[in-house]
């Protein structure tokens, strides 16, 4: 099945600095996709590209097996500042989206905009950003795309208009086999969403992979301080905290761990997200005692 996103070498340079470097990564088709990273790791960049909205710096972008812009039907980009016109009205927007898309979904976007209780009569400029963000959702899911790029589009929404907002994206994946690209803090949400992560640092990926695989493949092991150099081949340090008798470790590995020393705990996705983002060696004097995270 054609991938919902491939890159190769993928990179954008604003000047001399890369907001995005070296990004290959493979996203499956179906998947709803979640991406994560600090404020200016490279996220909007790399939804922005997909989009066809930036063009690259350096290697190449592929969207459902094509450049991107070249399938306008087939995705819809919902950018992080909410796309739209201030001197619309909310009926009007429905209007202009119906004219645009030959898949447009006129009867969910009207149930949409009445089960939220937006006045339809209502121009966007004088709706609230929340207010602003779940109209520019609505259109979004009313094309009735194939992916829909979403930039931290739910960031704005109250926490019920949150939850109402999952479960119409998650009834879009299940009915039309709609897949989703997504950018957010929010790891709760990102877990409740998402089946398959992205994690950005600094401009480049640092992990990839569906969910459920990257969790049975990362354990937390607690023992006796341990320098991360002397563990066996195969176990990855992703990151490490050291107190003065105990190390704690985040370890990437597909083997078990014999190693009687260690209490071997799960990761959950928030751990996995932090000890990704962490990114470089950074040594943190902590008060009493010297402690100190590093990423192998
Ligand atoms: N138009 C631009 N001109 C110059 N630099 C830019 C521009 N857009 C983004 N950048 C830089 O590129 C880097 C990546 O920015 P980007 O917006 O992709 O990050 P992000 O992960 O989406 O951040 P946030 O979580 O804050 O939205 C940042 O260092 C940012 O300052």
């Amino acid at each position: 099945m054609t991938p919902l996103l491939e890159a190769w070498g993928l990179g954008r340079r604003y000047g001399r600095r890369w907001a995005l470097a070296e990004c290959t990564v493979r996203i499956p088709a179906g998947r709803v996709a979640g991406l994560v990273g600090a404020n200016g790791a490279g996220k909007s960049t790399l939804l922005a590209l997909a989009a066809g909205m930036l063009e690259p710096s350096a290697g190449t972008v592929r969207v459902l097996g094509d450049r991107p812009g070249s399938r306008l039907g087939k995705v819809a980009y919902v950018a992080q500042d909410a796309p739209l016109y201030a001197g619309l009205t909310v009926a009007e927007h429905l209007r202009l989206g119906a004219r645009l898309n030959p898949r447009w979904d006129a009867a969910s976007a009207r149930a949409r905009i009445d089960r939220l209780g937006l006045d339809p009569a209502r121009r966007a400029g004088r709706l609230s950003g929340g207010q602003r963000a779940q109209l520019a959702l609505t259109l979004g899911l009313a094309k009735r795309p194939e992916l829909l790029i979403l930039d931290e589009s739910a960031a704005a929404l109250d926490p019920l208009a949150r939850r109402d907002f999952r479960a119409t994206l998650l009834e879009a994946v299940a009915a039309d086999g709609l897949s989703v690209l997504l950018a957010s803090h929010l790891v709760a949400d990102l877990e409740r969403t998402c089946d398959h992560l992205v994690v950005l640092a600094d401009g480049r990926v640092r992990v990839a992979g569906d969910i459920d695989d990257l969790l049975a493949r990362h354990r937390r092991l607690t023992g006796p301080r341990r320098d991360p150099g002397t563990l066996p081949r195969g176990q990855h340090v992703v990151a490490a905290v050291h107190a003065a008798r105990q190390s704690s470790l985040v370890v990437r590995t597909d083997d078990p761990i014999l190693d009687p020393a260690w209490e071997v705990g799960d990761v959950g996705l928030e751990d996995l997200v932090i000890a990704y983002m962490s990114g470089e060696p950074v040594l943190r004097p902590a008060a009493g005692r010297a402690k100190a995270a590093w990423r192998a």
